[in-house]
């Protein structure tokens, strides 16, 4: 069977950490962007994965940053994934995460169609990246809770060997993560307004419910 990854972003508390690890995320994500609500300090950052049990990756997501930010997340988090979800370069990723494993953020512009965005460009571009977090472009630069066009992008081709290197994102929720995985086939998923109560808070149901809809498309062996 296959089984899609699972993402949960933006995390805040201890409790929302060790309910989406004791549920069955396979990643979860701090926000180290001032700008966001959902923003944490590196010390904080750090003080949170230390609730992760192992296996449970915890991913550092920077937009725009200095190096010394990223050093200073890293320091904190010394064994984080990083997931860079702003305009950097290709050699800024590289340079910035310094030989640890780094996402980079596709923004997918709202509305029918994929509004020019070309994705196998981009997976070249990024290639030293072990994967593509395809999100919606939204302002703010994510976590705005908008789905874009799953259908606009070609998911199965060749040069992303099958979706292996994509990670699903932009507007998922609970109702309707089973649907994007069928239509794209993601090597995972990464979700943060549809799961909460409010921003930066998580909601356990429907962090419960959102694994449980990804689970449910992987046993359809879609
Ligand atoms: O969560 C944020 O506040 C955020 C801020 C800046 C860049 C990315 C951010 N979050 C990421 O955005 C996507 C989609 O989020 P959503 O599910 O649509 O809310 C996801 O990768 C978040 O990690």
């Amino acid at each position: 069977m296959r089984r899609t990854r699972i993402k949960i972003c933006g995390l805040t508390r201890e409790a929302d950490v060790e309910h989406a690890a004791a549920a069955g995320a396979d990643a979860v994500g701090f926000v180290l962007y001032p700008a966001s609500p959902r923003a944490v300090t590196p010390a904080r950052a750090g003080q949170l994965a230390q609730r992760l049990p192992p296996f449970v990756t915890p991913v550092l997501l920077f937009v725009n940053a200095r190096a010394d930010e990223v050093d200073a997340g890293l320091q904190a988090v010394p064994h984080a994934w990083l997931q860079f979800h702003g305009d950097e370069t290709p050699q800024d990723c590289a340079a910035l995460a310094q030989g640890r494993p780094w996402l980079r953020a596709a923004r997918v512009p709202l509305g029918a169609g994929a509004g020019g965005f070309d994705l196998l460009e981009f997976s070249d571009r990024f290639a030293a990246a072990v994967g593509l977090v395809v999100d919606a472009h939204v302002p703010g630069y994510g976590g705005g809770g908008h789905a874009f066009d799953w259908n606009a992008l070609p998911w199965s081709h060749p040069r992303l060997g099958a979706a292996a290197r994509v990670v699903l994102s932009g507007g998922l929720t609970p109702a309707n993560v089973t649907d994007g995985v069928r239509r794209v086939r993601p090597w995972g998923v990464d979700v943060s307004s549809g799961v909460e109560a409010a921003k930066g808070i998580k909601d356990p149901a429907k962090v419960s419910a959102f694994i449980a809809a990804v689970r449910q498309a992987d046993a359809e062996g879609t």
